[in-house]
């Protein structure tokens, strides 16, 4: 565009803007009418709502009378209660657009039908009459025009079917405050001149959303919605989970008839992660999805009774433990837990529970057995071998709540009753006066004292067997360690040495004794218990999507699939950050394949041109990563002669990138044991946080932070303090992982003035090398 026909159209489409806020303050205005006269409405509904109810509760007739009049009454405010907060969501909402009414425009001419200049928003607006969009939500069919296409022949899906016609001008604005900074007309992609822009700016302590600048092939991502599993593989910052949850959205919007934010859950790598990809879809106006980490979701499977090891431990105690025979001793462990060869093995195991092997724990009071396992395995056993095990606890549930019921009447007349009865106090006992009279009704025709002691010992029975019904019903009688620890006694597997099989039982049952579950076995022990207990996913749950899916072995995968097994699934992941020491999966077996769709994403928007060419050479077909053409300074390499100097260092290089206006910086170490010791020495000299695996907040400033925690996030400059300790197969993702969370520098210090094994595949000239003396 020329400077001046730029300047025009820069005033023109400020005017459309003005007149679009305009229209929103008279629709803001209306609102508050409206939210004026219901608010007025609840209250008085509030208030008055026992006098607009008929109560009688005289005969049966008037008791169902008086409920249907209750049942409307609350209806009615049910209703009002939604449409308030209906108004005050689209209240929100307006307030973001007239602050950024839209981000883009398309002239799109669809054949014989028009040119129509589309703005595109991140919700709807309408005129008065609800006839002529203002704003297109950037979820609309029509908008996918945007992002699909350049200048030139375009369509688009809608539910009757395709559109064709002529993409005749794509325009990006950026608004703000509802004034027109800027308008570029784009070509190719997304206006690389917008997102260079985005990217440029400071790491948030929040993910940002990517609605205005949403790429062509992340656009596939977020609307896809054909295969049960979509399986994205993206290159470190290639923007996986901007998409996913811009997906969220998309879901959210075109499906908002029937899929509500609770039934969709995202499965996170870390505590953190929860709370830096919060605020996304609050921008864009929806509700945030359940989220959770894979070990939160096992822990609630599990339940307390056992001490369930985290993934952050397992991974600390790989890369800390000094004695090697060991740590190869539990990564076979590891190794073996994780496969599908365990899963088939739970599985036979499973298959010949229903002939033999269940077992159960004494059901025990005060220490009396009441019924015995031997009888809960016979009862167990004497049911229809047809019946499934689910269903035959269910029955044995109920058998065994009957049979306590009797034990309870006939426990009424102990001795510790008696001695119960004397500790009450007086309001239990008034309590329990009460309650006879009541019963009794008529004053002379009974004998109070009898009537009171009868019930008082009724009341502390039952009081003492409440817990054992609700852990009869909890299910808390079946001994699923002890079957979990059979399983460890069947005969060596095929697929390990005696010698091998012997190690991992015996640490497995030295572990099961002590209420102990290590992290790869909390996963079979989950699967064991689901499926002897029958227990479904989380109810509702509609979605899933798994982020960091590399990170889960095959066996997790395969156990969510079978949790969720009505999902639909999004996985997204890099095989190149896959920092866990388990067998990594397939993602989805080959017969779920006609089921899946692949996306590749290979462009990474969050570092430097720079920081792609050096840690390209890290990753498995590095080559073919696509940096996005944003320039900062080579990475450093630093050699400092000792540690006084590599913290001097480091402080001064710290001082300047804050000066340079970088918010976020995180110096990123090994293990927490380094993140501690480095934390405890720069915390007497400079303002820094530790960031530990309990961390659920995310705040700008200096971090300090173990390479494994830091997944999923991103800082301006990262640190990575001991750079020369990665070694080995297993920290090389770790170190990969580590790097990539920088977007605008990246500095390393090697300490013993060596460079880590990997520098062989790095190359010499993206990197500079800086000695320190
Ligand atoms: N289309 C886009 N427009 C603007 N920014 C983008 C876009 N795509 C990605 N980004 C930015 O790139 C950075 C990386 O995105 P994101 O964290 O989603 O990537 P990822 O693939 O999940 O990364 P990783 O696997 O390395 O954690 C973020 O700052 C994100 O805002």
């Amino acid at each position: 565009m020329t400077n001046n026909r730029e300047a025009l159209e820069k005033v023109t489409e400020q005017k459309r803007i003005d007149f679009v806020r305009n229209e929103m303050d008279d629709k803001l205005k209306l609102m508050e009418q409206d939210i004026h006269n219901i608010g007025g409405d609840v209250s008085q509904i509030r208030s008055n709502f026992w006098e607009d109810v008929t109560v009688n509760l005289d005969e049966p007739d008037d008791v169902i009378e008086t409920f249907t009049s209750i049942k409307q009454q609350a209806e009615l405010l049910g209703e009002r209660e939604r449409t308030y907060g209906q108004i005050h969501r689209q209240q929100k909402i307006l307030h973001k657009l007239k602050d950024t009414p839209y981000f883009g425009r398309i002239d799109f001419d669809e054949a014989g039908e028009g040119t129509e200049q589309v703005y595109i928003g991140i919700a709807s607006f309408m005129d008065k009459k609800n006839e002529t969009f203002y704003i297109y939500d950037w979820r609309a069919p029509i908008s996918s025009v945007y992002y699909d296409y350049s200048p030139g022949p375009a369509s688009y899906q809608t539910p009757s079917g395709k559109i064709d016609g002529e993409l005749l001008l794509k325009r990006q604005f950026i608004i703000r405050n509802g004034k027109l900074i800027s308008l570029f007309d784009t070509g190719v992609t997304i206006g690389d001149e917008l997102l260079l822009e985005v990217l440029g700016n400071n790491a948030n302590s929040m993910m940002k959303s990517i609605v205005a600048t949403i790429q062509k092939e992340q656009n596939q991502i977020i609307r896809n919605e054909k295969s049960r599993y979509l399986l994205v593989q993206g290159v470190a910052g290639s923007g996986k989970t901007s998409a996913a949850l811009q997906r969220v959205a998309y879901l959210l919007y075109k499906h908002r008839d029937t899929l509500k934010s609770d039934n969709i859950m995202l499965f996170s790598p870390n505590p953190l992660f929860n709370s830096y990809v919060s605020t996304v879809l609050p921008e864009l106006g929806e509700e945030n999805m359940r989220q959770s980490t894979f070990f939160e979701y096992l822990q609630t499977r599990i339940g307390k009774a056992h001490q369930v090891e985290d993934s952050f431990s397992q991974l600390e105690y790989l890369l800390t433990e000094t004695n090697t025979l060991q740590k190869e001793s539990r990564l076979k462990s590891i190794q073996f837990k994780s496969s599908v060869a365990f899963k088939d093995l739970i599985d036979n195991y499973f298959r010949a529970l229903h002939k033999d092997g269940m077992a159960f724990k004494d059901i025990v009071f005060r220490n009396k057995v009441f019924i015995s396992r031997e009888e809960l395995t016979r009862k167990f056993y004497e049911m229809e071998s047809h019946i499934s095990i689910p269903n035959r606890i269910q029955l044995l549930i109920e058998w065994a709540q009957k049979e306590m019921k009797k034990h309870a009447k006939a426990e009424r007349k102990q001795q510790w009753v008696d001695d119960e009865i004397e500790l009450l106090d007086k309001e239990e006992y008034l309590e329990a006066f009460h309650a006879a009279q009541k019963k009794n009704g008529k004053e002379d025709e009974f004998d109070y004292f009898d009537q009171e002691e009868r019930f008082l010992r009724k009341v502390i029975v039952n009081r003492h067997f409440k817990s054992i019904y609700v852990s009869i019903k909890k299910r808390r009688f079946i001994d699923i360690p002890a079957m979990y620890r059979e399983i460890f006694q069947l005969s060596c597997p095929e697929s390990l040495t005696e010698e091998v099989w012997r190690k991992i039982a015996e640490q497995t049952i030295a572990n099961l004794e002590q209420s102990f579950l290590s992290y790869e076995d909390g996963t079979p022990f989950a699967y064991l218990k689901d499926k002897i207990e029958g227990r479904k996913s989380t109810s509702g749950i509609r979605q899933v999507f798994i982020d960091e899916a590399q990170d889960y072995s095959d066996f997790q995968m395969n156990y969510l699939k079978e949790l969720f097994p009505y999902s639909k699934m999004t996985l997204l992941g890099d095989i190149n950050q896959a920092i866990y020491a388990h067998q990594h999966n397939e993602i989805v077996s080959k017969e779920d394949n006609e089921e899946v769709e692949r996306i590749v994403l290979m462009k990474s928007y969050r570092s430097t041109k720079e920081i792609v060419e050096f840690t390209r050479g890290l990753a498995v077909n590095g080559d073919l990563i696509e940096p996005f053409n944003r320039h900062g300074e080579k990475p450093k390499v630093i050699h400092a002669q000792d540690s006084t100097k590599k913290i001097d260092d480091l402080l001064i290089r710290i001082k300047d990138w804050q000066e340079n206006g970088y918010k976020t910086i995180a110096i990123i170490c090994k293990t927490i044991k380094e993140s501690s010791e480095v934390y405890e020495l720069l915390k007497k000299k400079i303002d820094v946080r530790f960031i530990q695996k309990g961390t659920t907040s995310y705040e700008k400033g200096i971090s300090v932070i173990p390479a494994y925690l830091a997944k999923g996030i991103e800082f301006d400059g990262v640190v990575l303090y001991n750079a020369s300790s990665y070694h080995g197969d297993l920290e090389k993702e770790l170190f990969y992982t580590a790097c990539t969370r920088a977007m605008h520098a990246l500095t390393m210090y090697m300490d013993d003035g060596k460079l880590n094994p990997y520098f062989d595949q790095i190359n010499q000239d993206t990197y500079e090398t800086i000695e320190v003396n």
